[in-house]
């Protein structure tokens, strides 16, 4: 026999059901909740490292924002500090071999942005700070150029740029 609702709701039915409604709507929360839970348990997007870039809200990806990047820079280094500051022996050994070159060096401090470190890692598919592009080139860390500067390599490369260029040709 067919209820009606207000047979049902006299009978309790119908707040039960009401009670599964809003278990229903819950899974969004519940989904919410998932979602705030990895967040926590990353450390590098947990909310009190959370980027400062608004890249997140500008439909640019990190992937545009590095090959912008190498595209225009023909020194770029992504390193953990700035090249007046490096937050790292790394980071500051890149920055010093390169500056015995006259060539202009462009540099972003990954230790700002941890969606940017992450973007850096995955366009290069390479795991560590410093990163060294030239001329669009992905070319390692420092050791690789520190090996290059000591092999004469380093010289070649950087032979043709200009010391007032800022612009891939
Ligand atoms: N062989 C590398 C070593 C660099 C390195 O070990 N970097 C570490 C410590 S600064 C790193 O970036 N680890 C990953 C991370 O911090 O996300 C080089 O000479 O550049
Ligand atoms: S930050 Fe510790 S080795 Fe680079």
């Amino acid at each position: 026999m067919a209820r009606s609702l207000s047979n049902m709701v006299h009978k309790g039915i119908a707040t039960s059901t009401h009670f599964r409604l809003k278990l229903a709507s819950g899974f969004g929360f519940h989904q919410g909740l998932k979602f705030s839970t990895r967040i926590t348990g990353d450390s590098d997007t947990h909310e009190d490292f959370r980027p400062t870039s608004n890249l997140q809200d500008s439909g640019i990806t990190v992937q545009d924002v590095v090959m912008q990047d190498v595209k225009e820079n023909q020194v770029m280094l992504y390193i953990k500090g700035t090249t007046d500051a490096p937050r790292c022996g790394f980071s500051a050994l890149a920055v010093k071999v390169l500056q015995q070159y006259k060539v202009p060096i462009s540099a972003r401090n990954i230790l700002e942005d941890p969606q940017l470190k992450e973007g850096v890692k995955a366009f290069s598919n390479w795991p560590t700070f410093p990163q060294i592009f030239i001329k669009g080139e992905f070319i390692g860390g420092s050791d690789i150029v520190l090996n290059m500067h000591q092999n004469g390599q380093l010289k070649d490369l950087l032979n043709d740029i200009d010391a007032d260029s800022d612009k891939a040709k």
